[in-house]
């Protein structure tokens, strides 16, 4: 047949070899059985999901409750049986109190363990004796009961005339006897079958009324009641033992149930409860202070909700635990707000400003006391600050001056209250800022100048937001910085006059600033403040800055305040607030007055006023020195002066002003002024003629500059 196939093609291709069918093996039919590693696999989930089963669980739990009450009731009786019958009982107490450093009560308890000793001897030595006395007694007791009642018989024998009747009493006696032991041989095979259940039961309910079960082993219910649960001295020693400080664990061991003895009374103190724990020698306050989480966790609290402060006493904190969710209560408005009558006095008054932990009102005193509030930002602090002012505001006497360095108009209510109100973050309303506080230095200088005994109304400087002021670069000029903490800087040393000198003659500054550093809040402002206040911050060195290492170290802690839940919270350290016994500080949930409120009271206090005309800059102060003219005063008539003798001579002249003054505050105003102090013999001098040559170009150039 291929003869008469034409091709339509010249060379065909050869045809290629096919390819051979895949060779088509028949599928085994799956097995029923699972392959061995499947197996493995199932039976290893089946257990996994069986063992993870909540009824599992449950089955475990219960399993592990009850025989932890039998076990824990075993261990409760024989403790109780091995005390009674022995002197562990005292030797506890005396280790416990030995371990509490409590050296009296020792000596009382080692006392009552030499006469329970004593006594037990000599109940040991009259057992000695005591078969024979048995014996004896028992003799002399048979005798005299067969006795009696043959006696009684013989009277009976007389009575019925039937001498049979004289061994009925006894005859009566010995069947009673017979039916006790047939009594007792029916009730003893099933007292002997059930006493062992009920000595178990008895074991149970002990166990279970002492809680002996582990916490994880309880049923759902008790668990999630512990949350929140009662304090209870038992819950304070566990919570402290548990804290993870050996010698203290071990001491609450040594002590066993007279661990509740650390304990002073758990109180009710607001919406929590207090309670001062004198903790036994080795353990330092701090060292409980450092786990305050793990405490409040222990206490089944959250850590807000445990304050540790240190009182008085020697080796003791003080413990304050809030009643599960209490402080996010709202505490309510201000008296301000709901007293329209409410006035305020700047020497006796105490401002109305919010509730302490205890619930009690937290009222301060503003008399004399410089004022510092810091804070993070948006925590509360301008607020806070705020109400202090619209307080005292309510005192007709009390002139404010008030630099909002903010200047969103937080304290534009202030407008016909404040006589300076500057408004505003830029370097123009620092330099204000600045003139203002100088103000107030010169206000001051002329207050103390006055005849003694003259009388002043109360003048109140406030800057919010005065880390602008220090941060601010702007310079002078007088070549002097605006900002800065040198002794040049215009605001830092206005601020420090008014610090040193103001309380006295009553010119007060009150300064809120914000995430303090000691760039933004110099050491000497932090410190010149009487009364030192601080919302949440973010670390321990940042509360040192704010309320000083004194209040930290004594337990006050706003970096432990949480940031957004705890806006309006502050911790504060002054004399100007009831602070309890021994504590540096107080913990302070403050009113919060918006700024609807706020404008209310604020018209009230206008009200009080004759009308106050607010200006919003002011004059600069005559009390800015002209460091170079004073240089050239303390050259005198010296060619050249030692650097030393130059500082010298001008801090004698004006220590106000130059007390402070470094070697590099000194180079700083020379070299502005093209007069460097030069080396001479390898001492640095202040040369005279170029001092006075610079003068001299100043004063050339001052009236261009006036010009332009
Ligand atoms: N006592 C308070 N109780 C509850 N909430 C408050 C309290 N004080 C302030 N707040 C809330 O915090 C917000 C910020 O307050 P405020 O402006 O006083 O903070 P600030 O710390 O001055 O902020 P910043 O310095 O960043 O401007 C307020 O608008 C208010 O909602």
């Amino acid at each position: 047949m291929t003869d008469n196939v034409v091709r339509l093609f010249k060379d065909p291709p050869t045809e290629e070899p096919t390819t051979p069918a895949p060779t088509l093996t028949l599928a085994p039919e799956p097995s029923d059985k699972p392959r061995p590693v499947r197996v493995f696999v199932r039976s290893r989930r089946a257990v996994v999901g069986a063992v993870k089963h909540e009824r599992t669980r449950q089955a475990a739990r219960l399993t592990v409750r009850h025989t932890s009450y039998v076990i824990g009731g075993t261990r409760v009786v024989t403790r109780r049986a091995w005390d009674g019958r022995t002197g562990a009982r005292y030797e506890r107490l005396l280790r416990a109190a030995e371990a509490a450093g409590n050296y009296e009560a020792a000596g009382e308890w080692e006392e009552r363990l030499h006469r329970f000793r004593t006594e037990r001897h000599k109940r040991r030595m009259d057992l000695l004796t005591a078969p024979q006395d048995m014996a004896k007694s028992a003799a002399i007791g048979t005798a005299g009961g067969i006795g009696g009642l043959i006696a009684i018989g013989v009277a009976l024998a007389i009575a019925t005339k039937d001498p049979s009747d004289v061994f009925t009493p006894l005859m009566a006696l010995i069947e009673l006897i017979r039916l006790l032991v047939v009594i007792v041989q029916m009730v003893w095979g099933p007292l002997v079958a059930v006493g062992p259940f009920l000595a178990l039961a008895g074991l149970w309910a002990v166990g279970r009324q002492r809680a002996t079960a582990p916490q994880w082993a309880l049923p759902a219910t008790a668990r999630a009641n512990d949350a929140g649960a009662p304090i209870t001295p038992s819950v304070v020693v566990t919570a402290l033992r548990d804290l993870g400080i050996a010698p203290l664990r071990n001491a609450i061991k040594e002590m066993g149930d007279a661990g509740a003895a650390m304990l002073g009374p758990i109180r009710i103190a607001g919406c929590g409860v207090e309670v001062d724990v004198t903790l036994p020698s080795g353990v330092s306050t701090e060292e409980v202070q450092n786990r305050r989480k793990k405490l409040a966790e222990n206490l089944a609290r959250h850590e807000h909700e445990v304050f540790i402060t240190i009182p008085e006493a020697a080796r003791t904190v003080r413990l304050w635990i809030a009643d599960s969710g209490a402080l996010d209560e709202p505490i309510g408005p201000s008296p301000l707000v709901t007293d329209t009558t409410m006035t305020a006095d700047y020497a006796k008054g105490r401002a109305p400003w919010g509730q302490d932990l205890r619930g009690d009102a937290a009222t301060l005193s503003v008399f004399q006391r410089h004022l510092l509030i810091t804070g993070l930002s948006n925590q509360g602090k301008t607020a806070s600050l705020r109400a202090l002012a619209l307080w005292l505001a309510l005192d007709r006497r009390v002139e404010f001056r008030i630099a909002d360095l903010k200047g969103v108009g937080d304290w534009g209510m202030f407008d016909g209250i404040a006589t300076v109100l500057i408004q505003g973050p830029t370097d123009d309303h620092v330099i204000d800022a600045t003139e203002m506080v100088e103000g107030l230095v010169a206000e001051m200088e002329r207050r103390l100048q006055a005849p003694p005994g003259t009388k002043f109304d109360p003048l109140i400087g406030i800057v919010d937001e005065a880390q602008v002021a220090f941060m601010c670069p702007a310079v002078g000029d007088d070549k002097r910085p605006y900002g800065g903490s040198k002794a040049t800087s215009r605001y830092f040393m206005a601020v420090r006059k008014v610090h040193n000198q103001g309380r006295a003659v009553d010119v007060l500054l009150w300064e809120g600033t914000q995430d303090p550093t000691d760039q933004n809040l110099p050491k000497l402002v932090r410190e010149g403040a009487h009364t030192r206040i601080s919302l949440v911050l973010g670390t321990e060195s940042q509360a040192r800055m704010a309320l000083g290492d004194k209040a930290v170290d004594g337990g006050a802690a706003p970096h432990l305040l949480r940031q957004g839940l705890d806006k309006g919270t502050v911790v504060v350290a002054s004399d100007g607030i009831k602070i309890p016994a021994g504590q540096p500080s107080i913990t302070v949930r403050t009113h919060f007055i918006d700024d609807t409120a706020a404008a209310e009271i604020a018209q009230r206090a206008k009200d009080l006023r004759d009308g106050v005309t607010t200006l919003t800059a002011v004059e600069p102060s005559e009390t800015t020195v002209d460091a170079l003219a004073d240089i050239a005063a303390a050259l005198g008539d010296e060619s050249k002066l030692l650097t030393q003798e130059v500082l010298r001579r001008l801090a004698t002249a004006n220590p106000g002003e130059y007390r402070e003054w470094t070697f590099s505050d000194l180079r700083q105003v020379l070299e502005a002024a093209g007069a460097p102090p030069r080396k001479t013999d390898g001492r640095m001098v202040v040369d005279a003629g170029r001092v006075a040559q610079a003068l001299a170009q100043r004063a050339d150039e001052t009236p261009e500059t006036a010009a332009q």
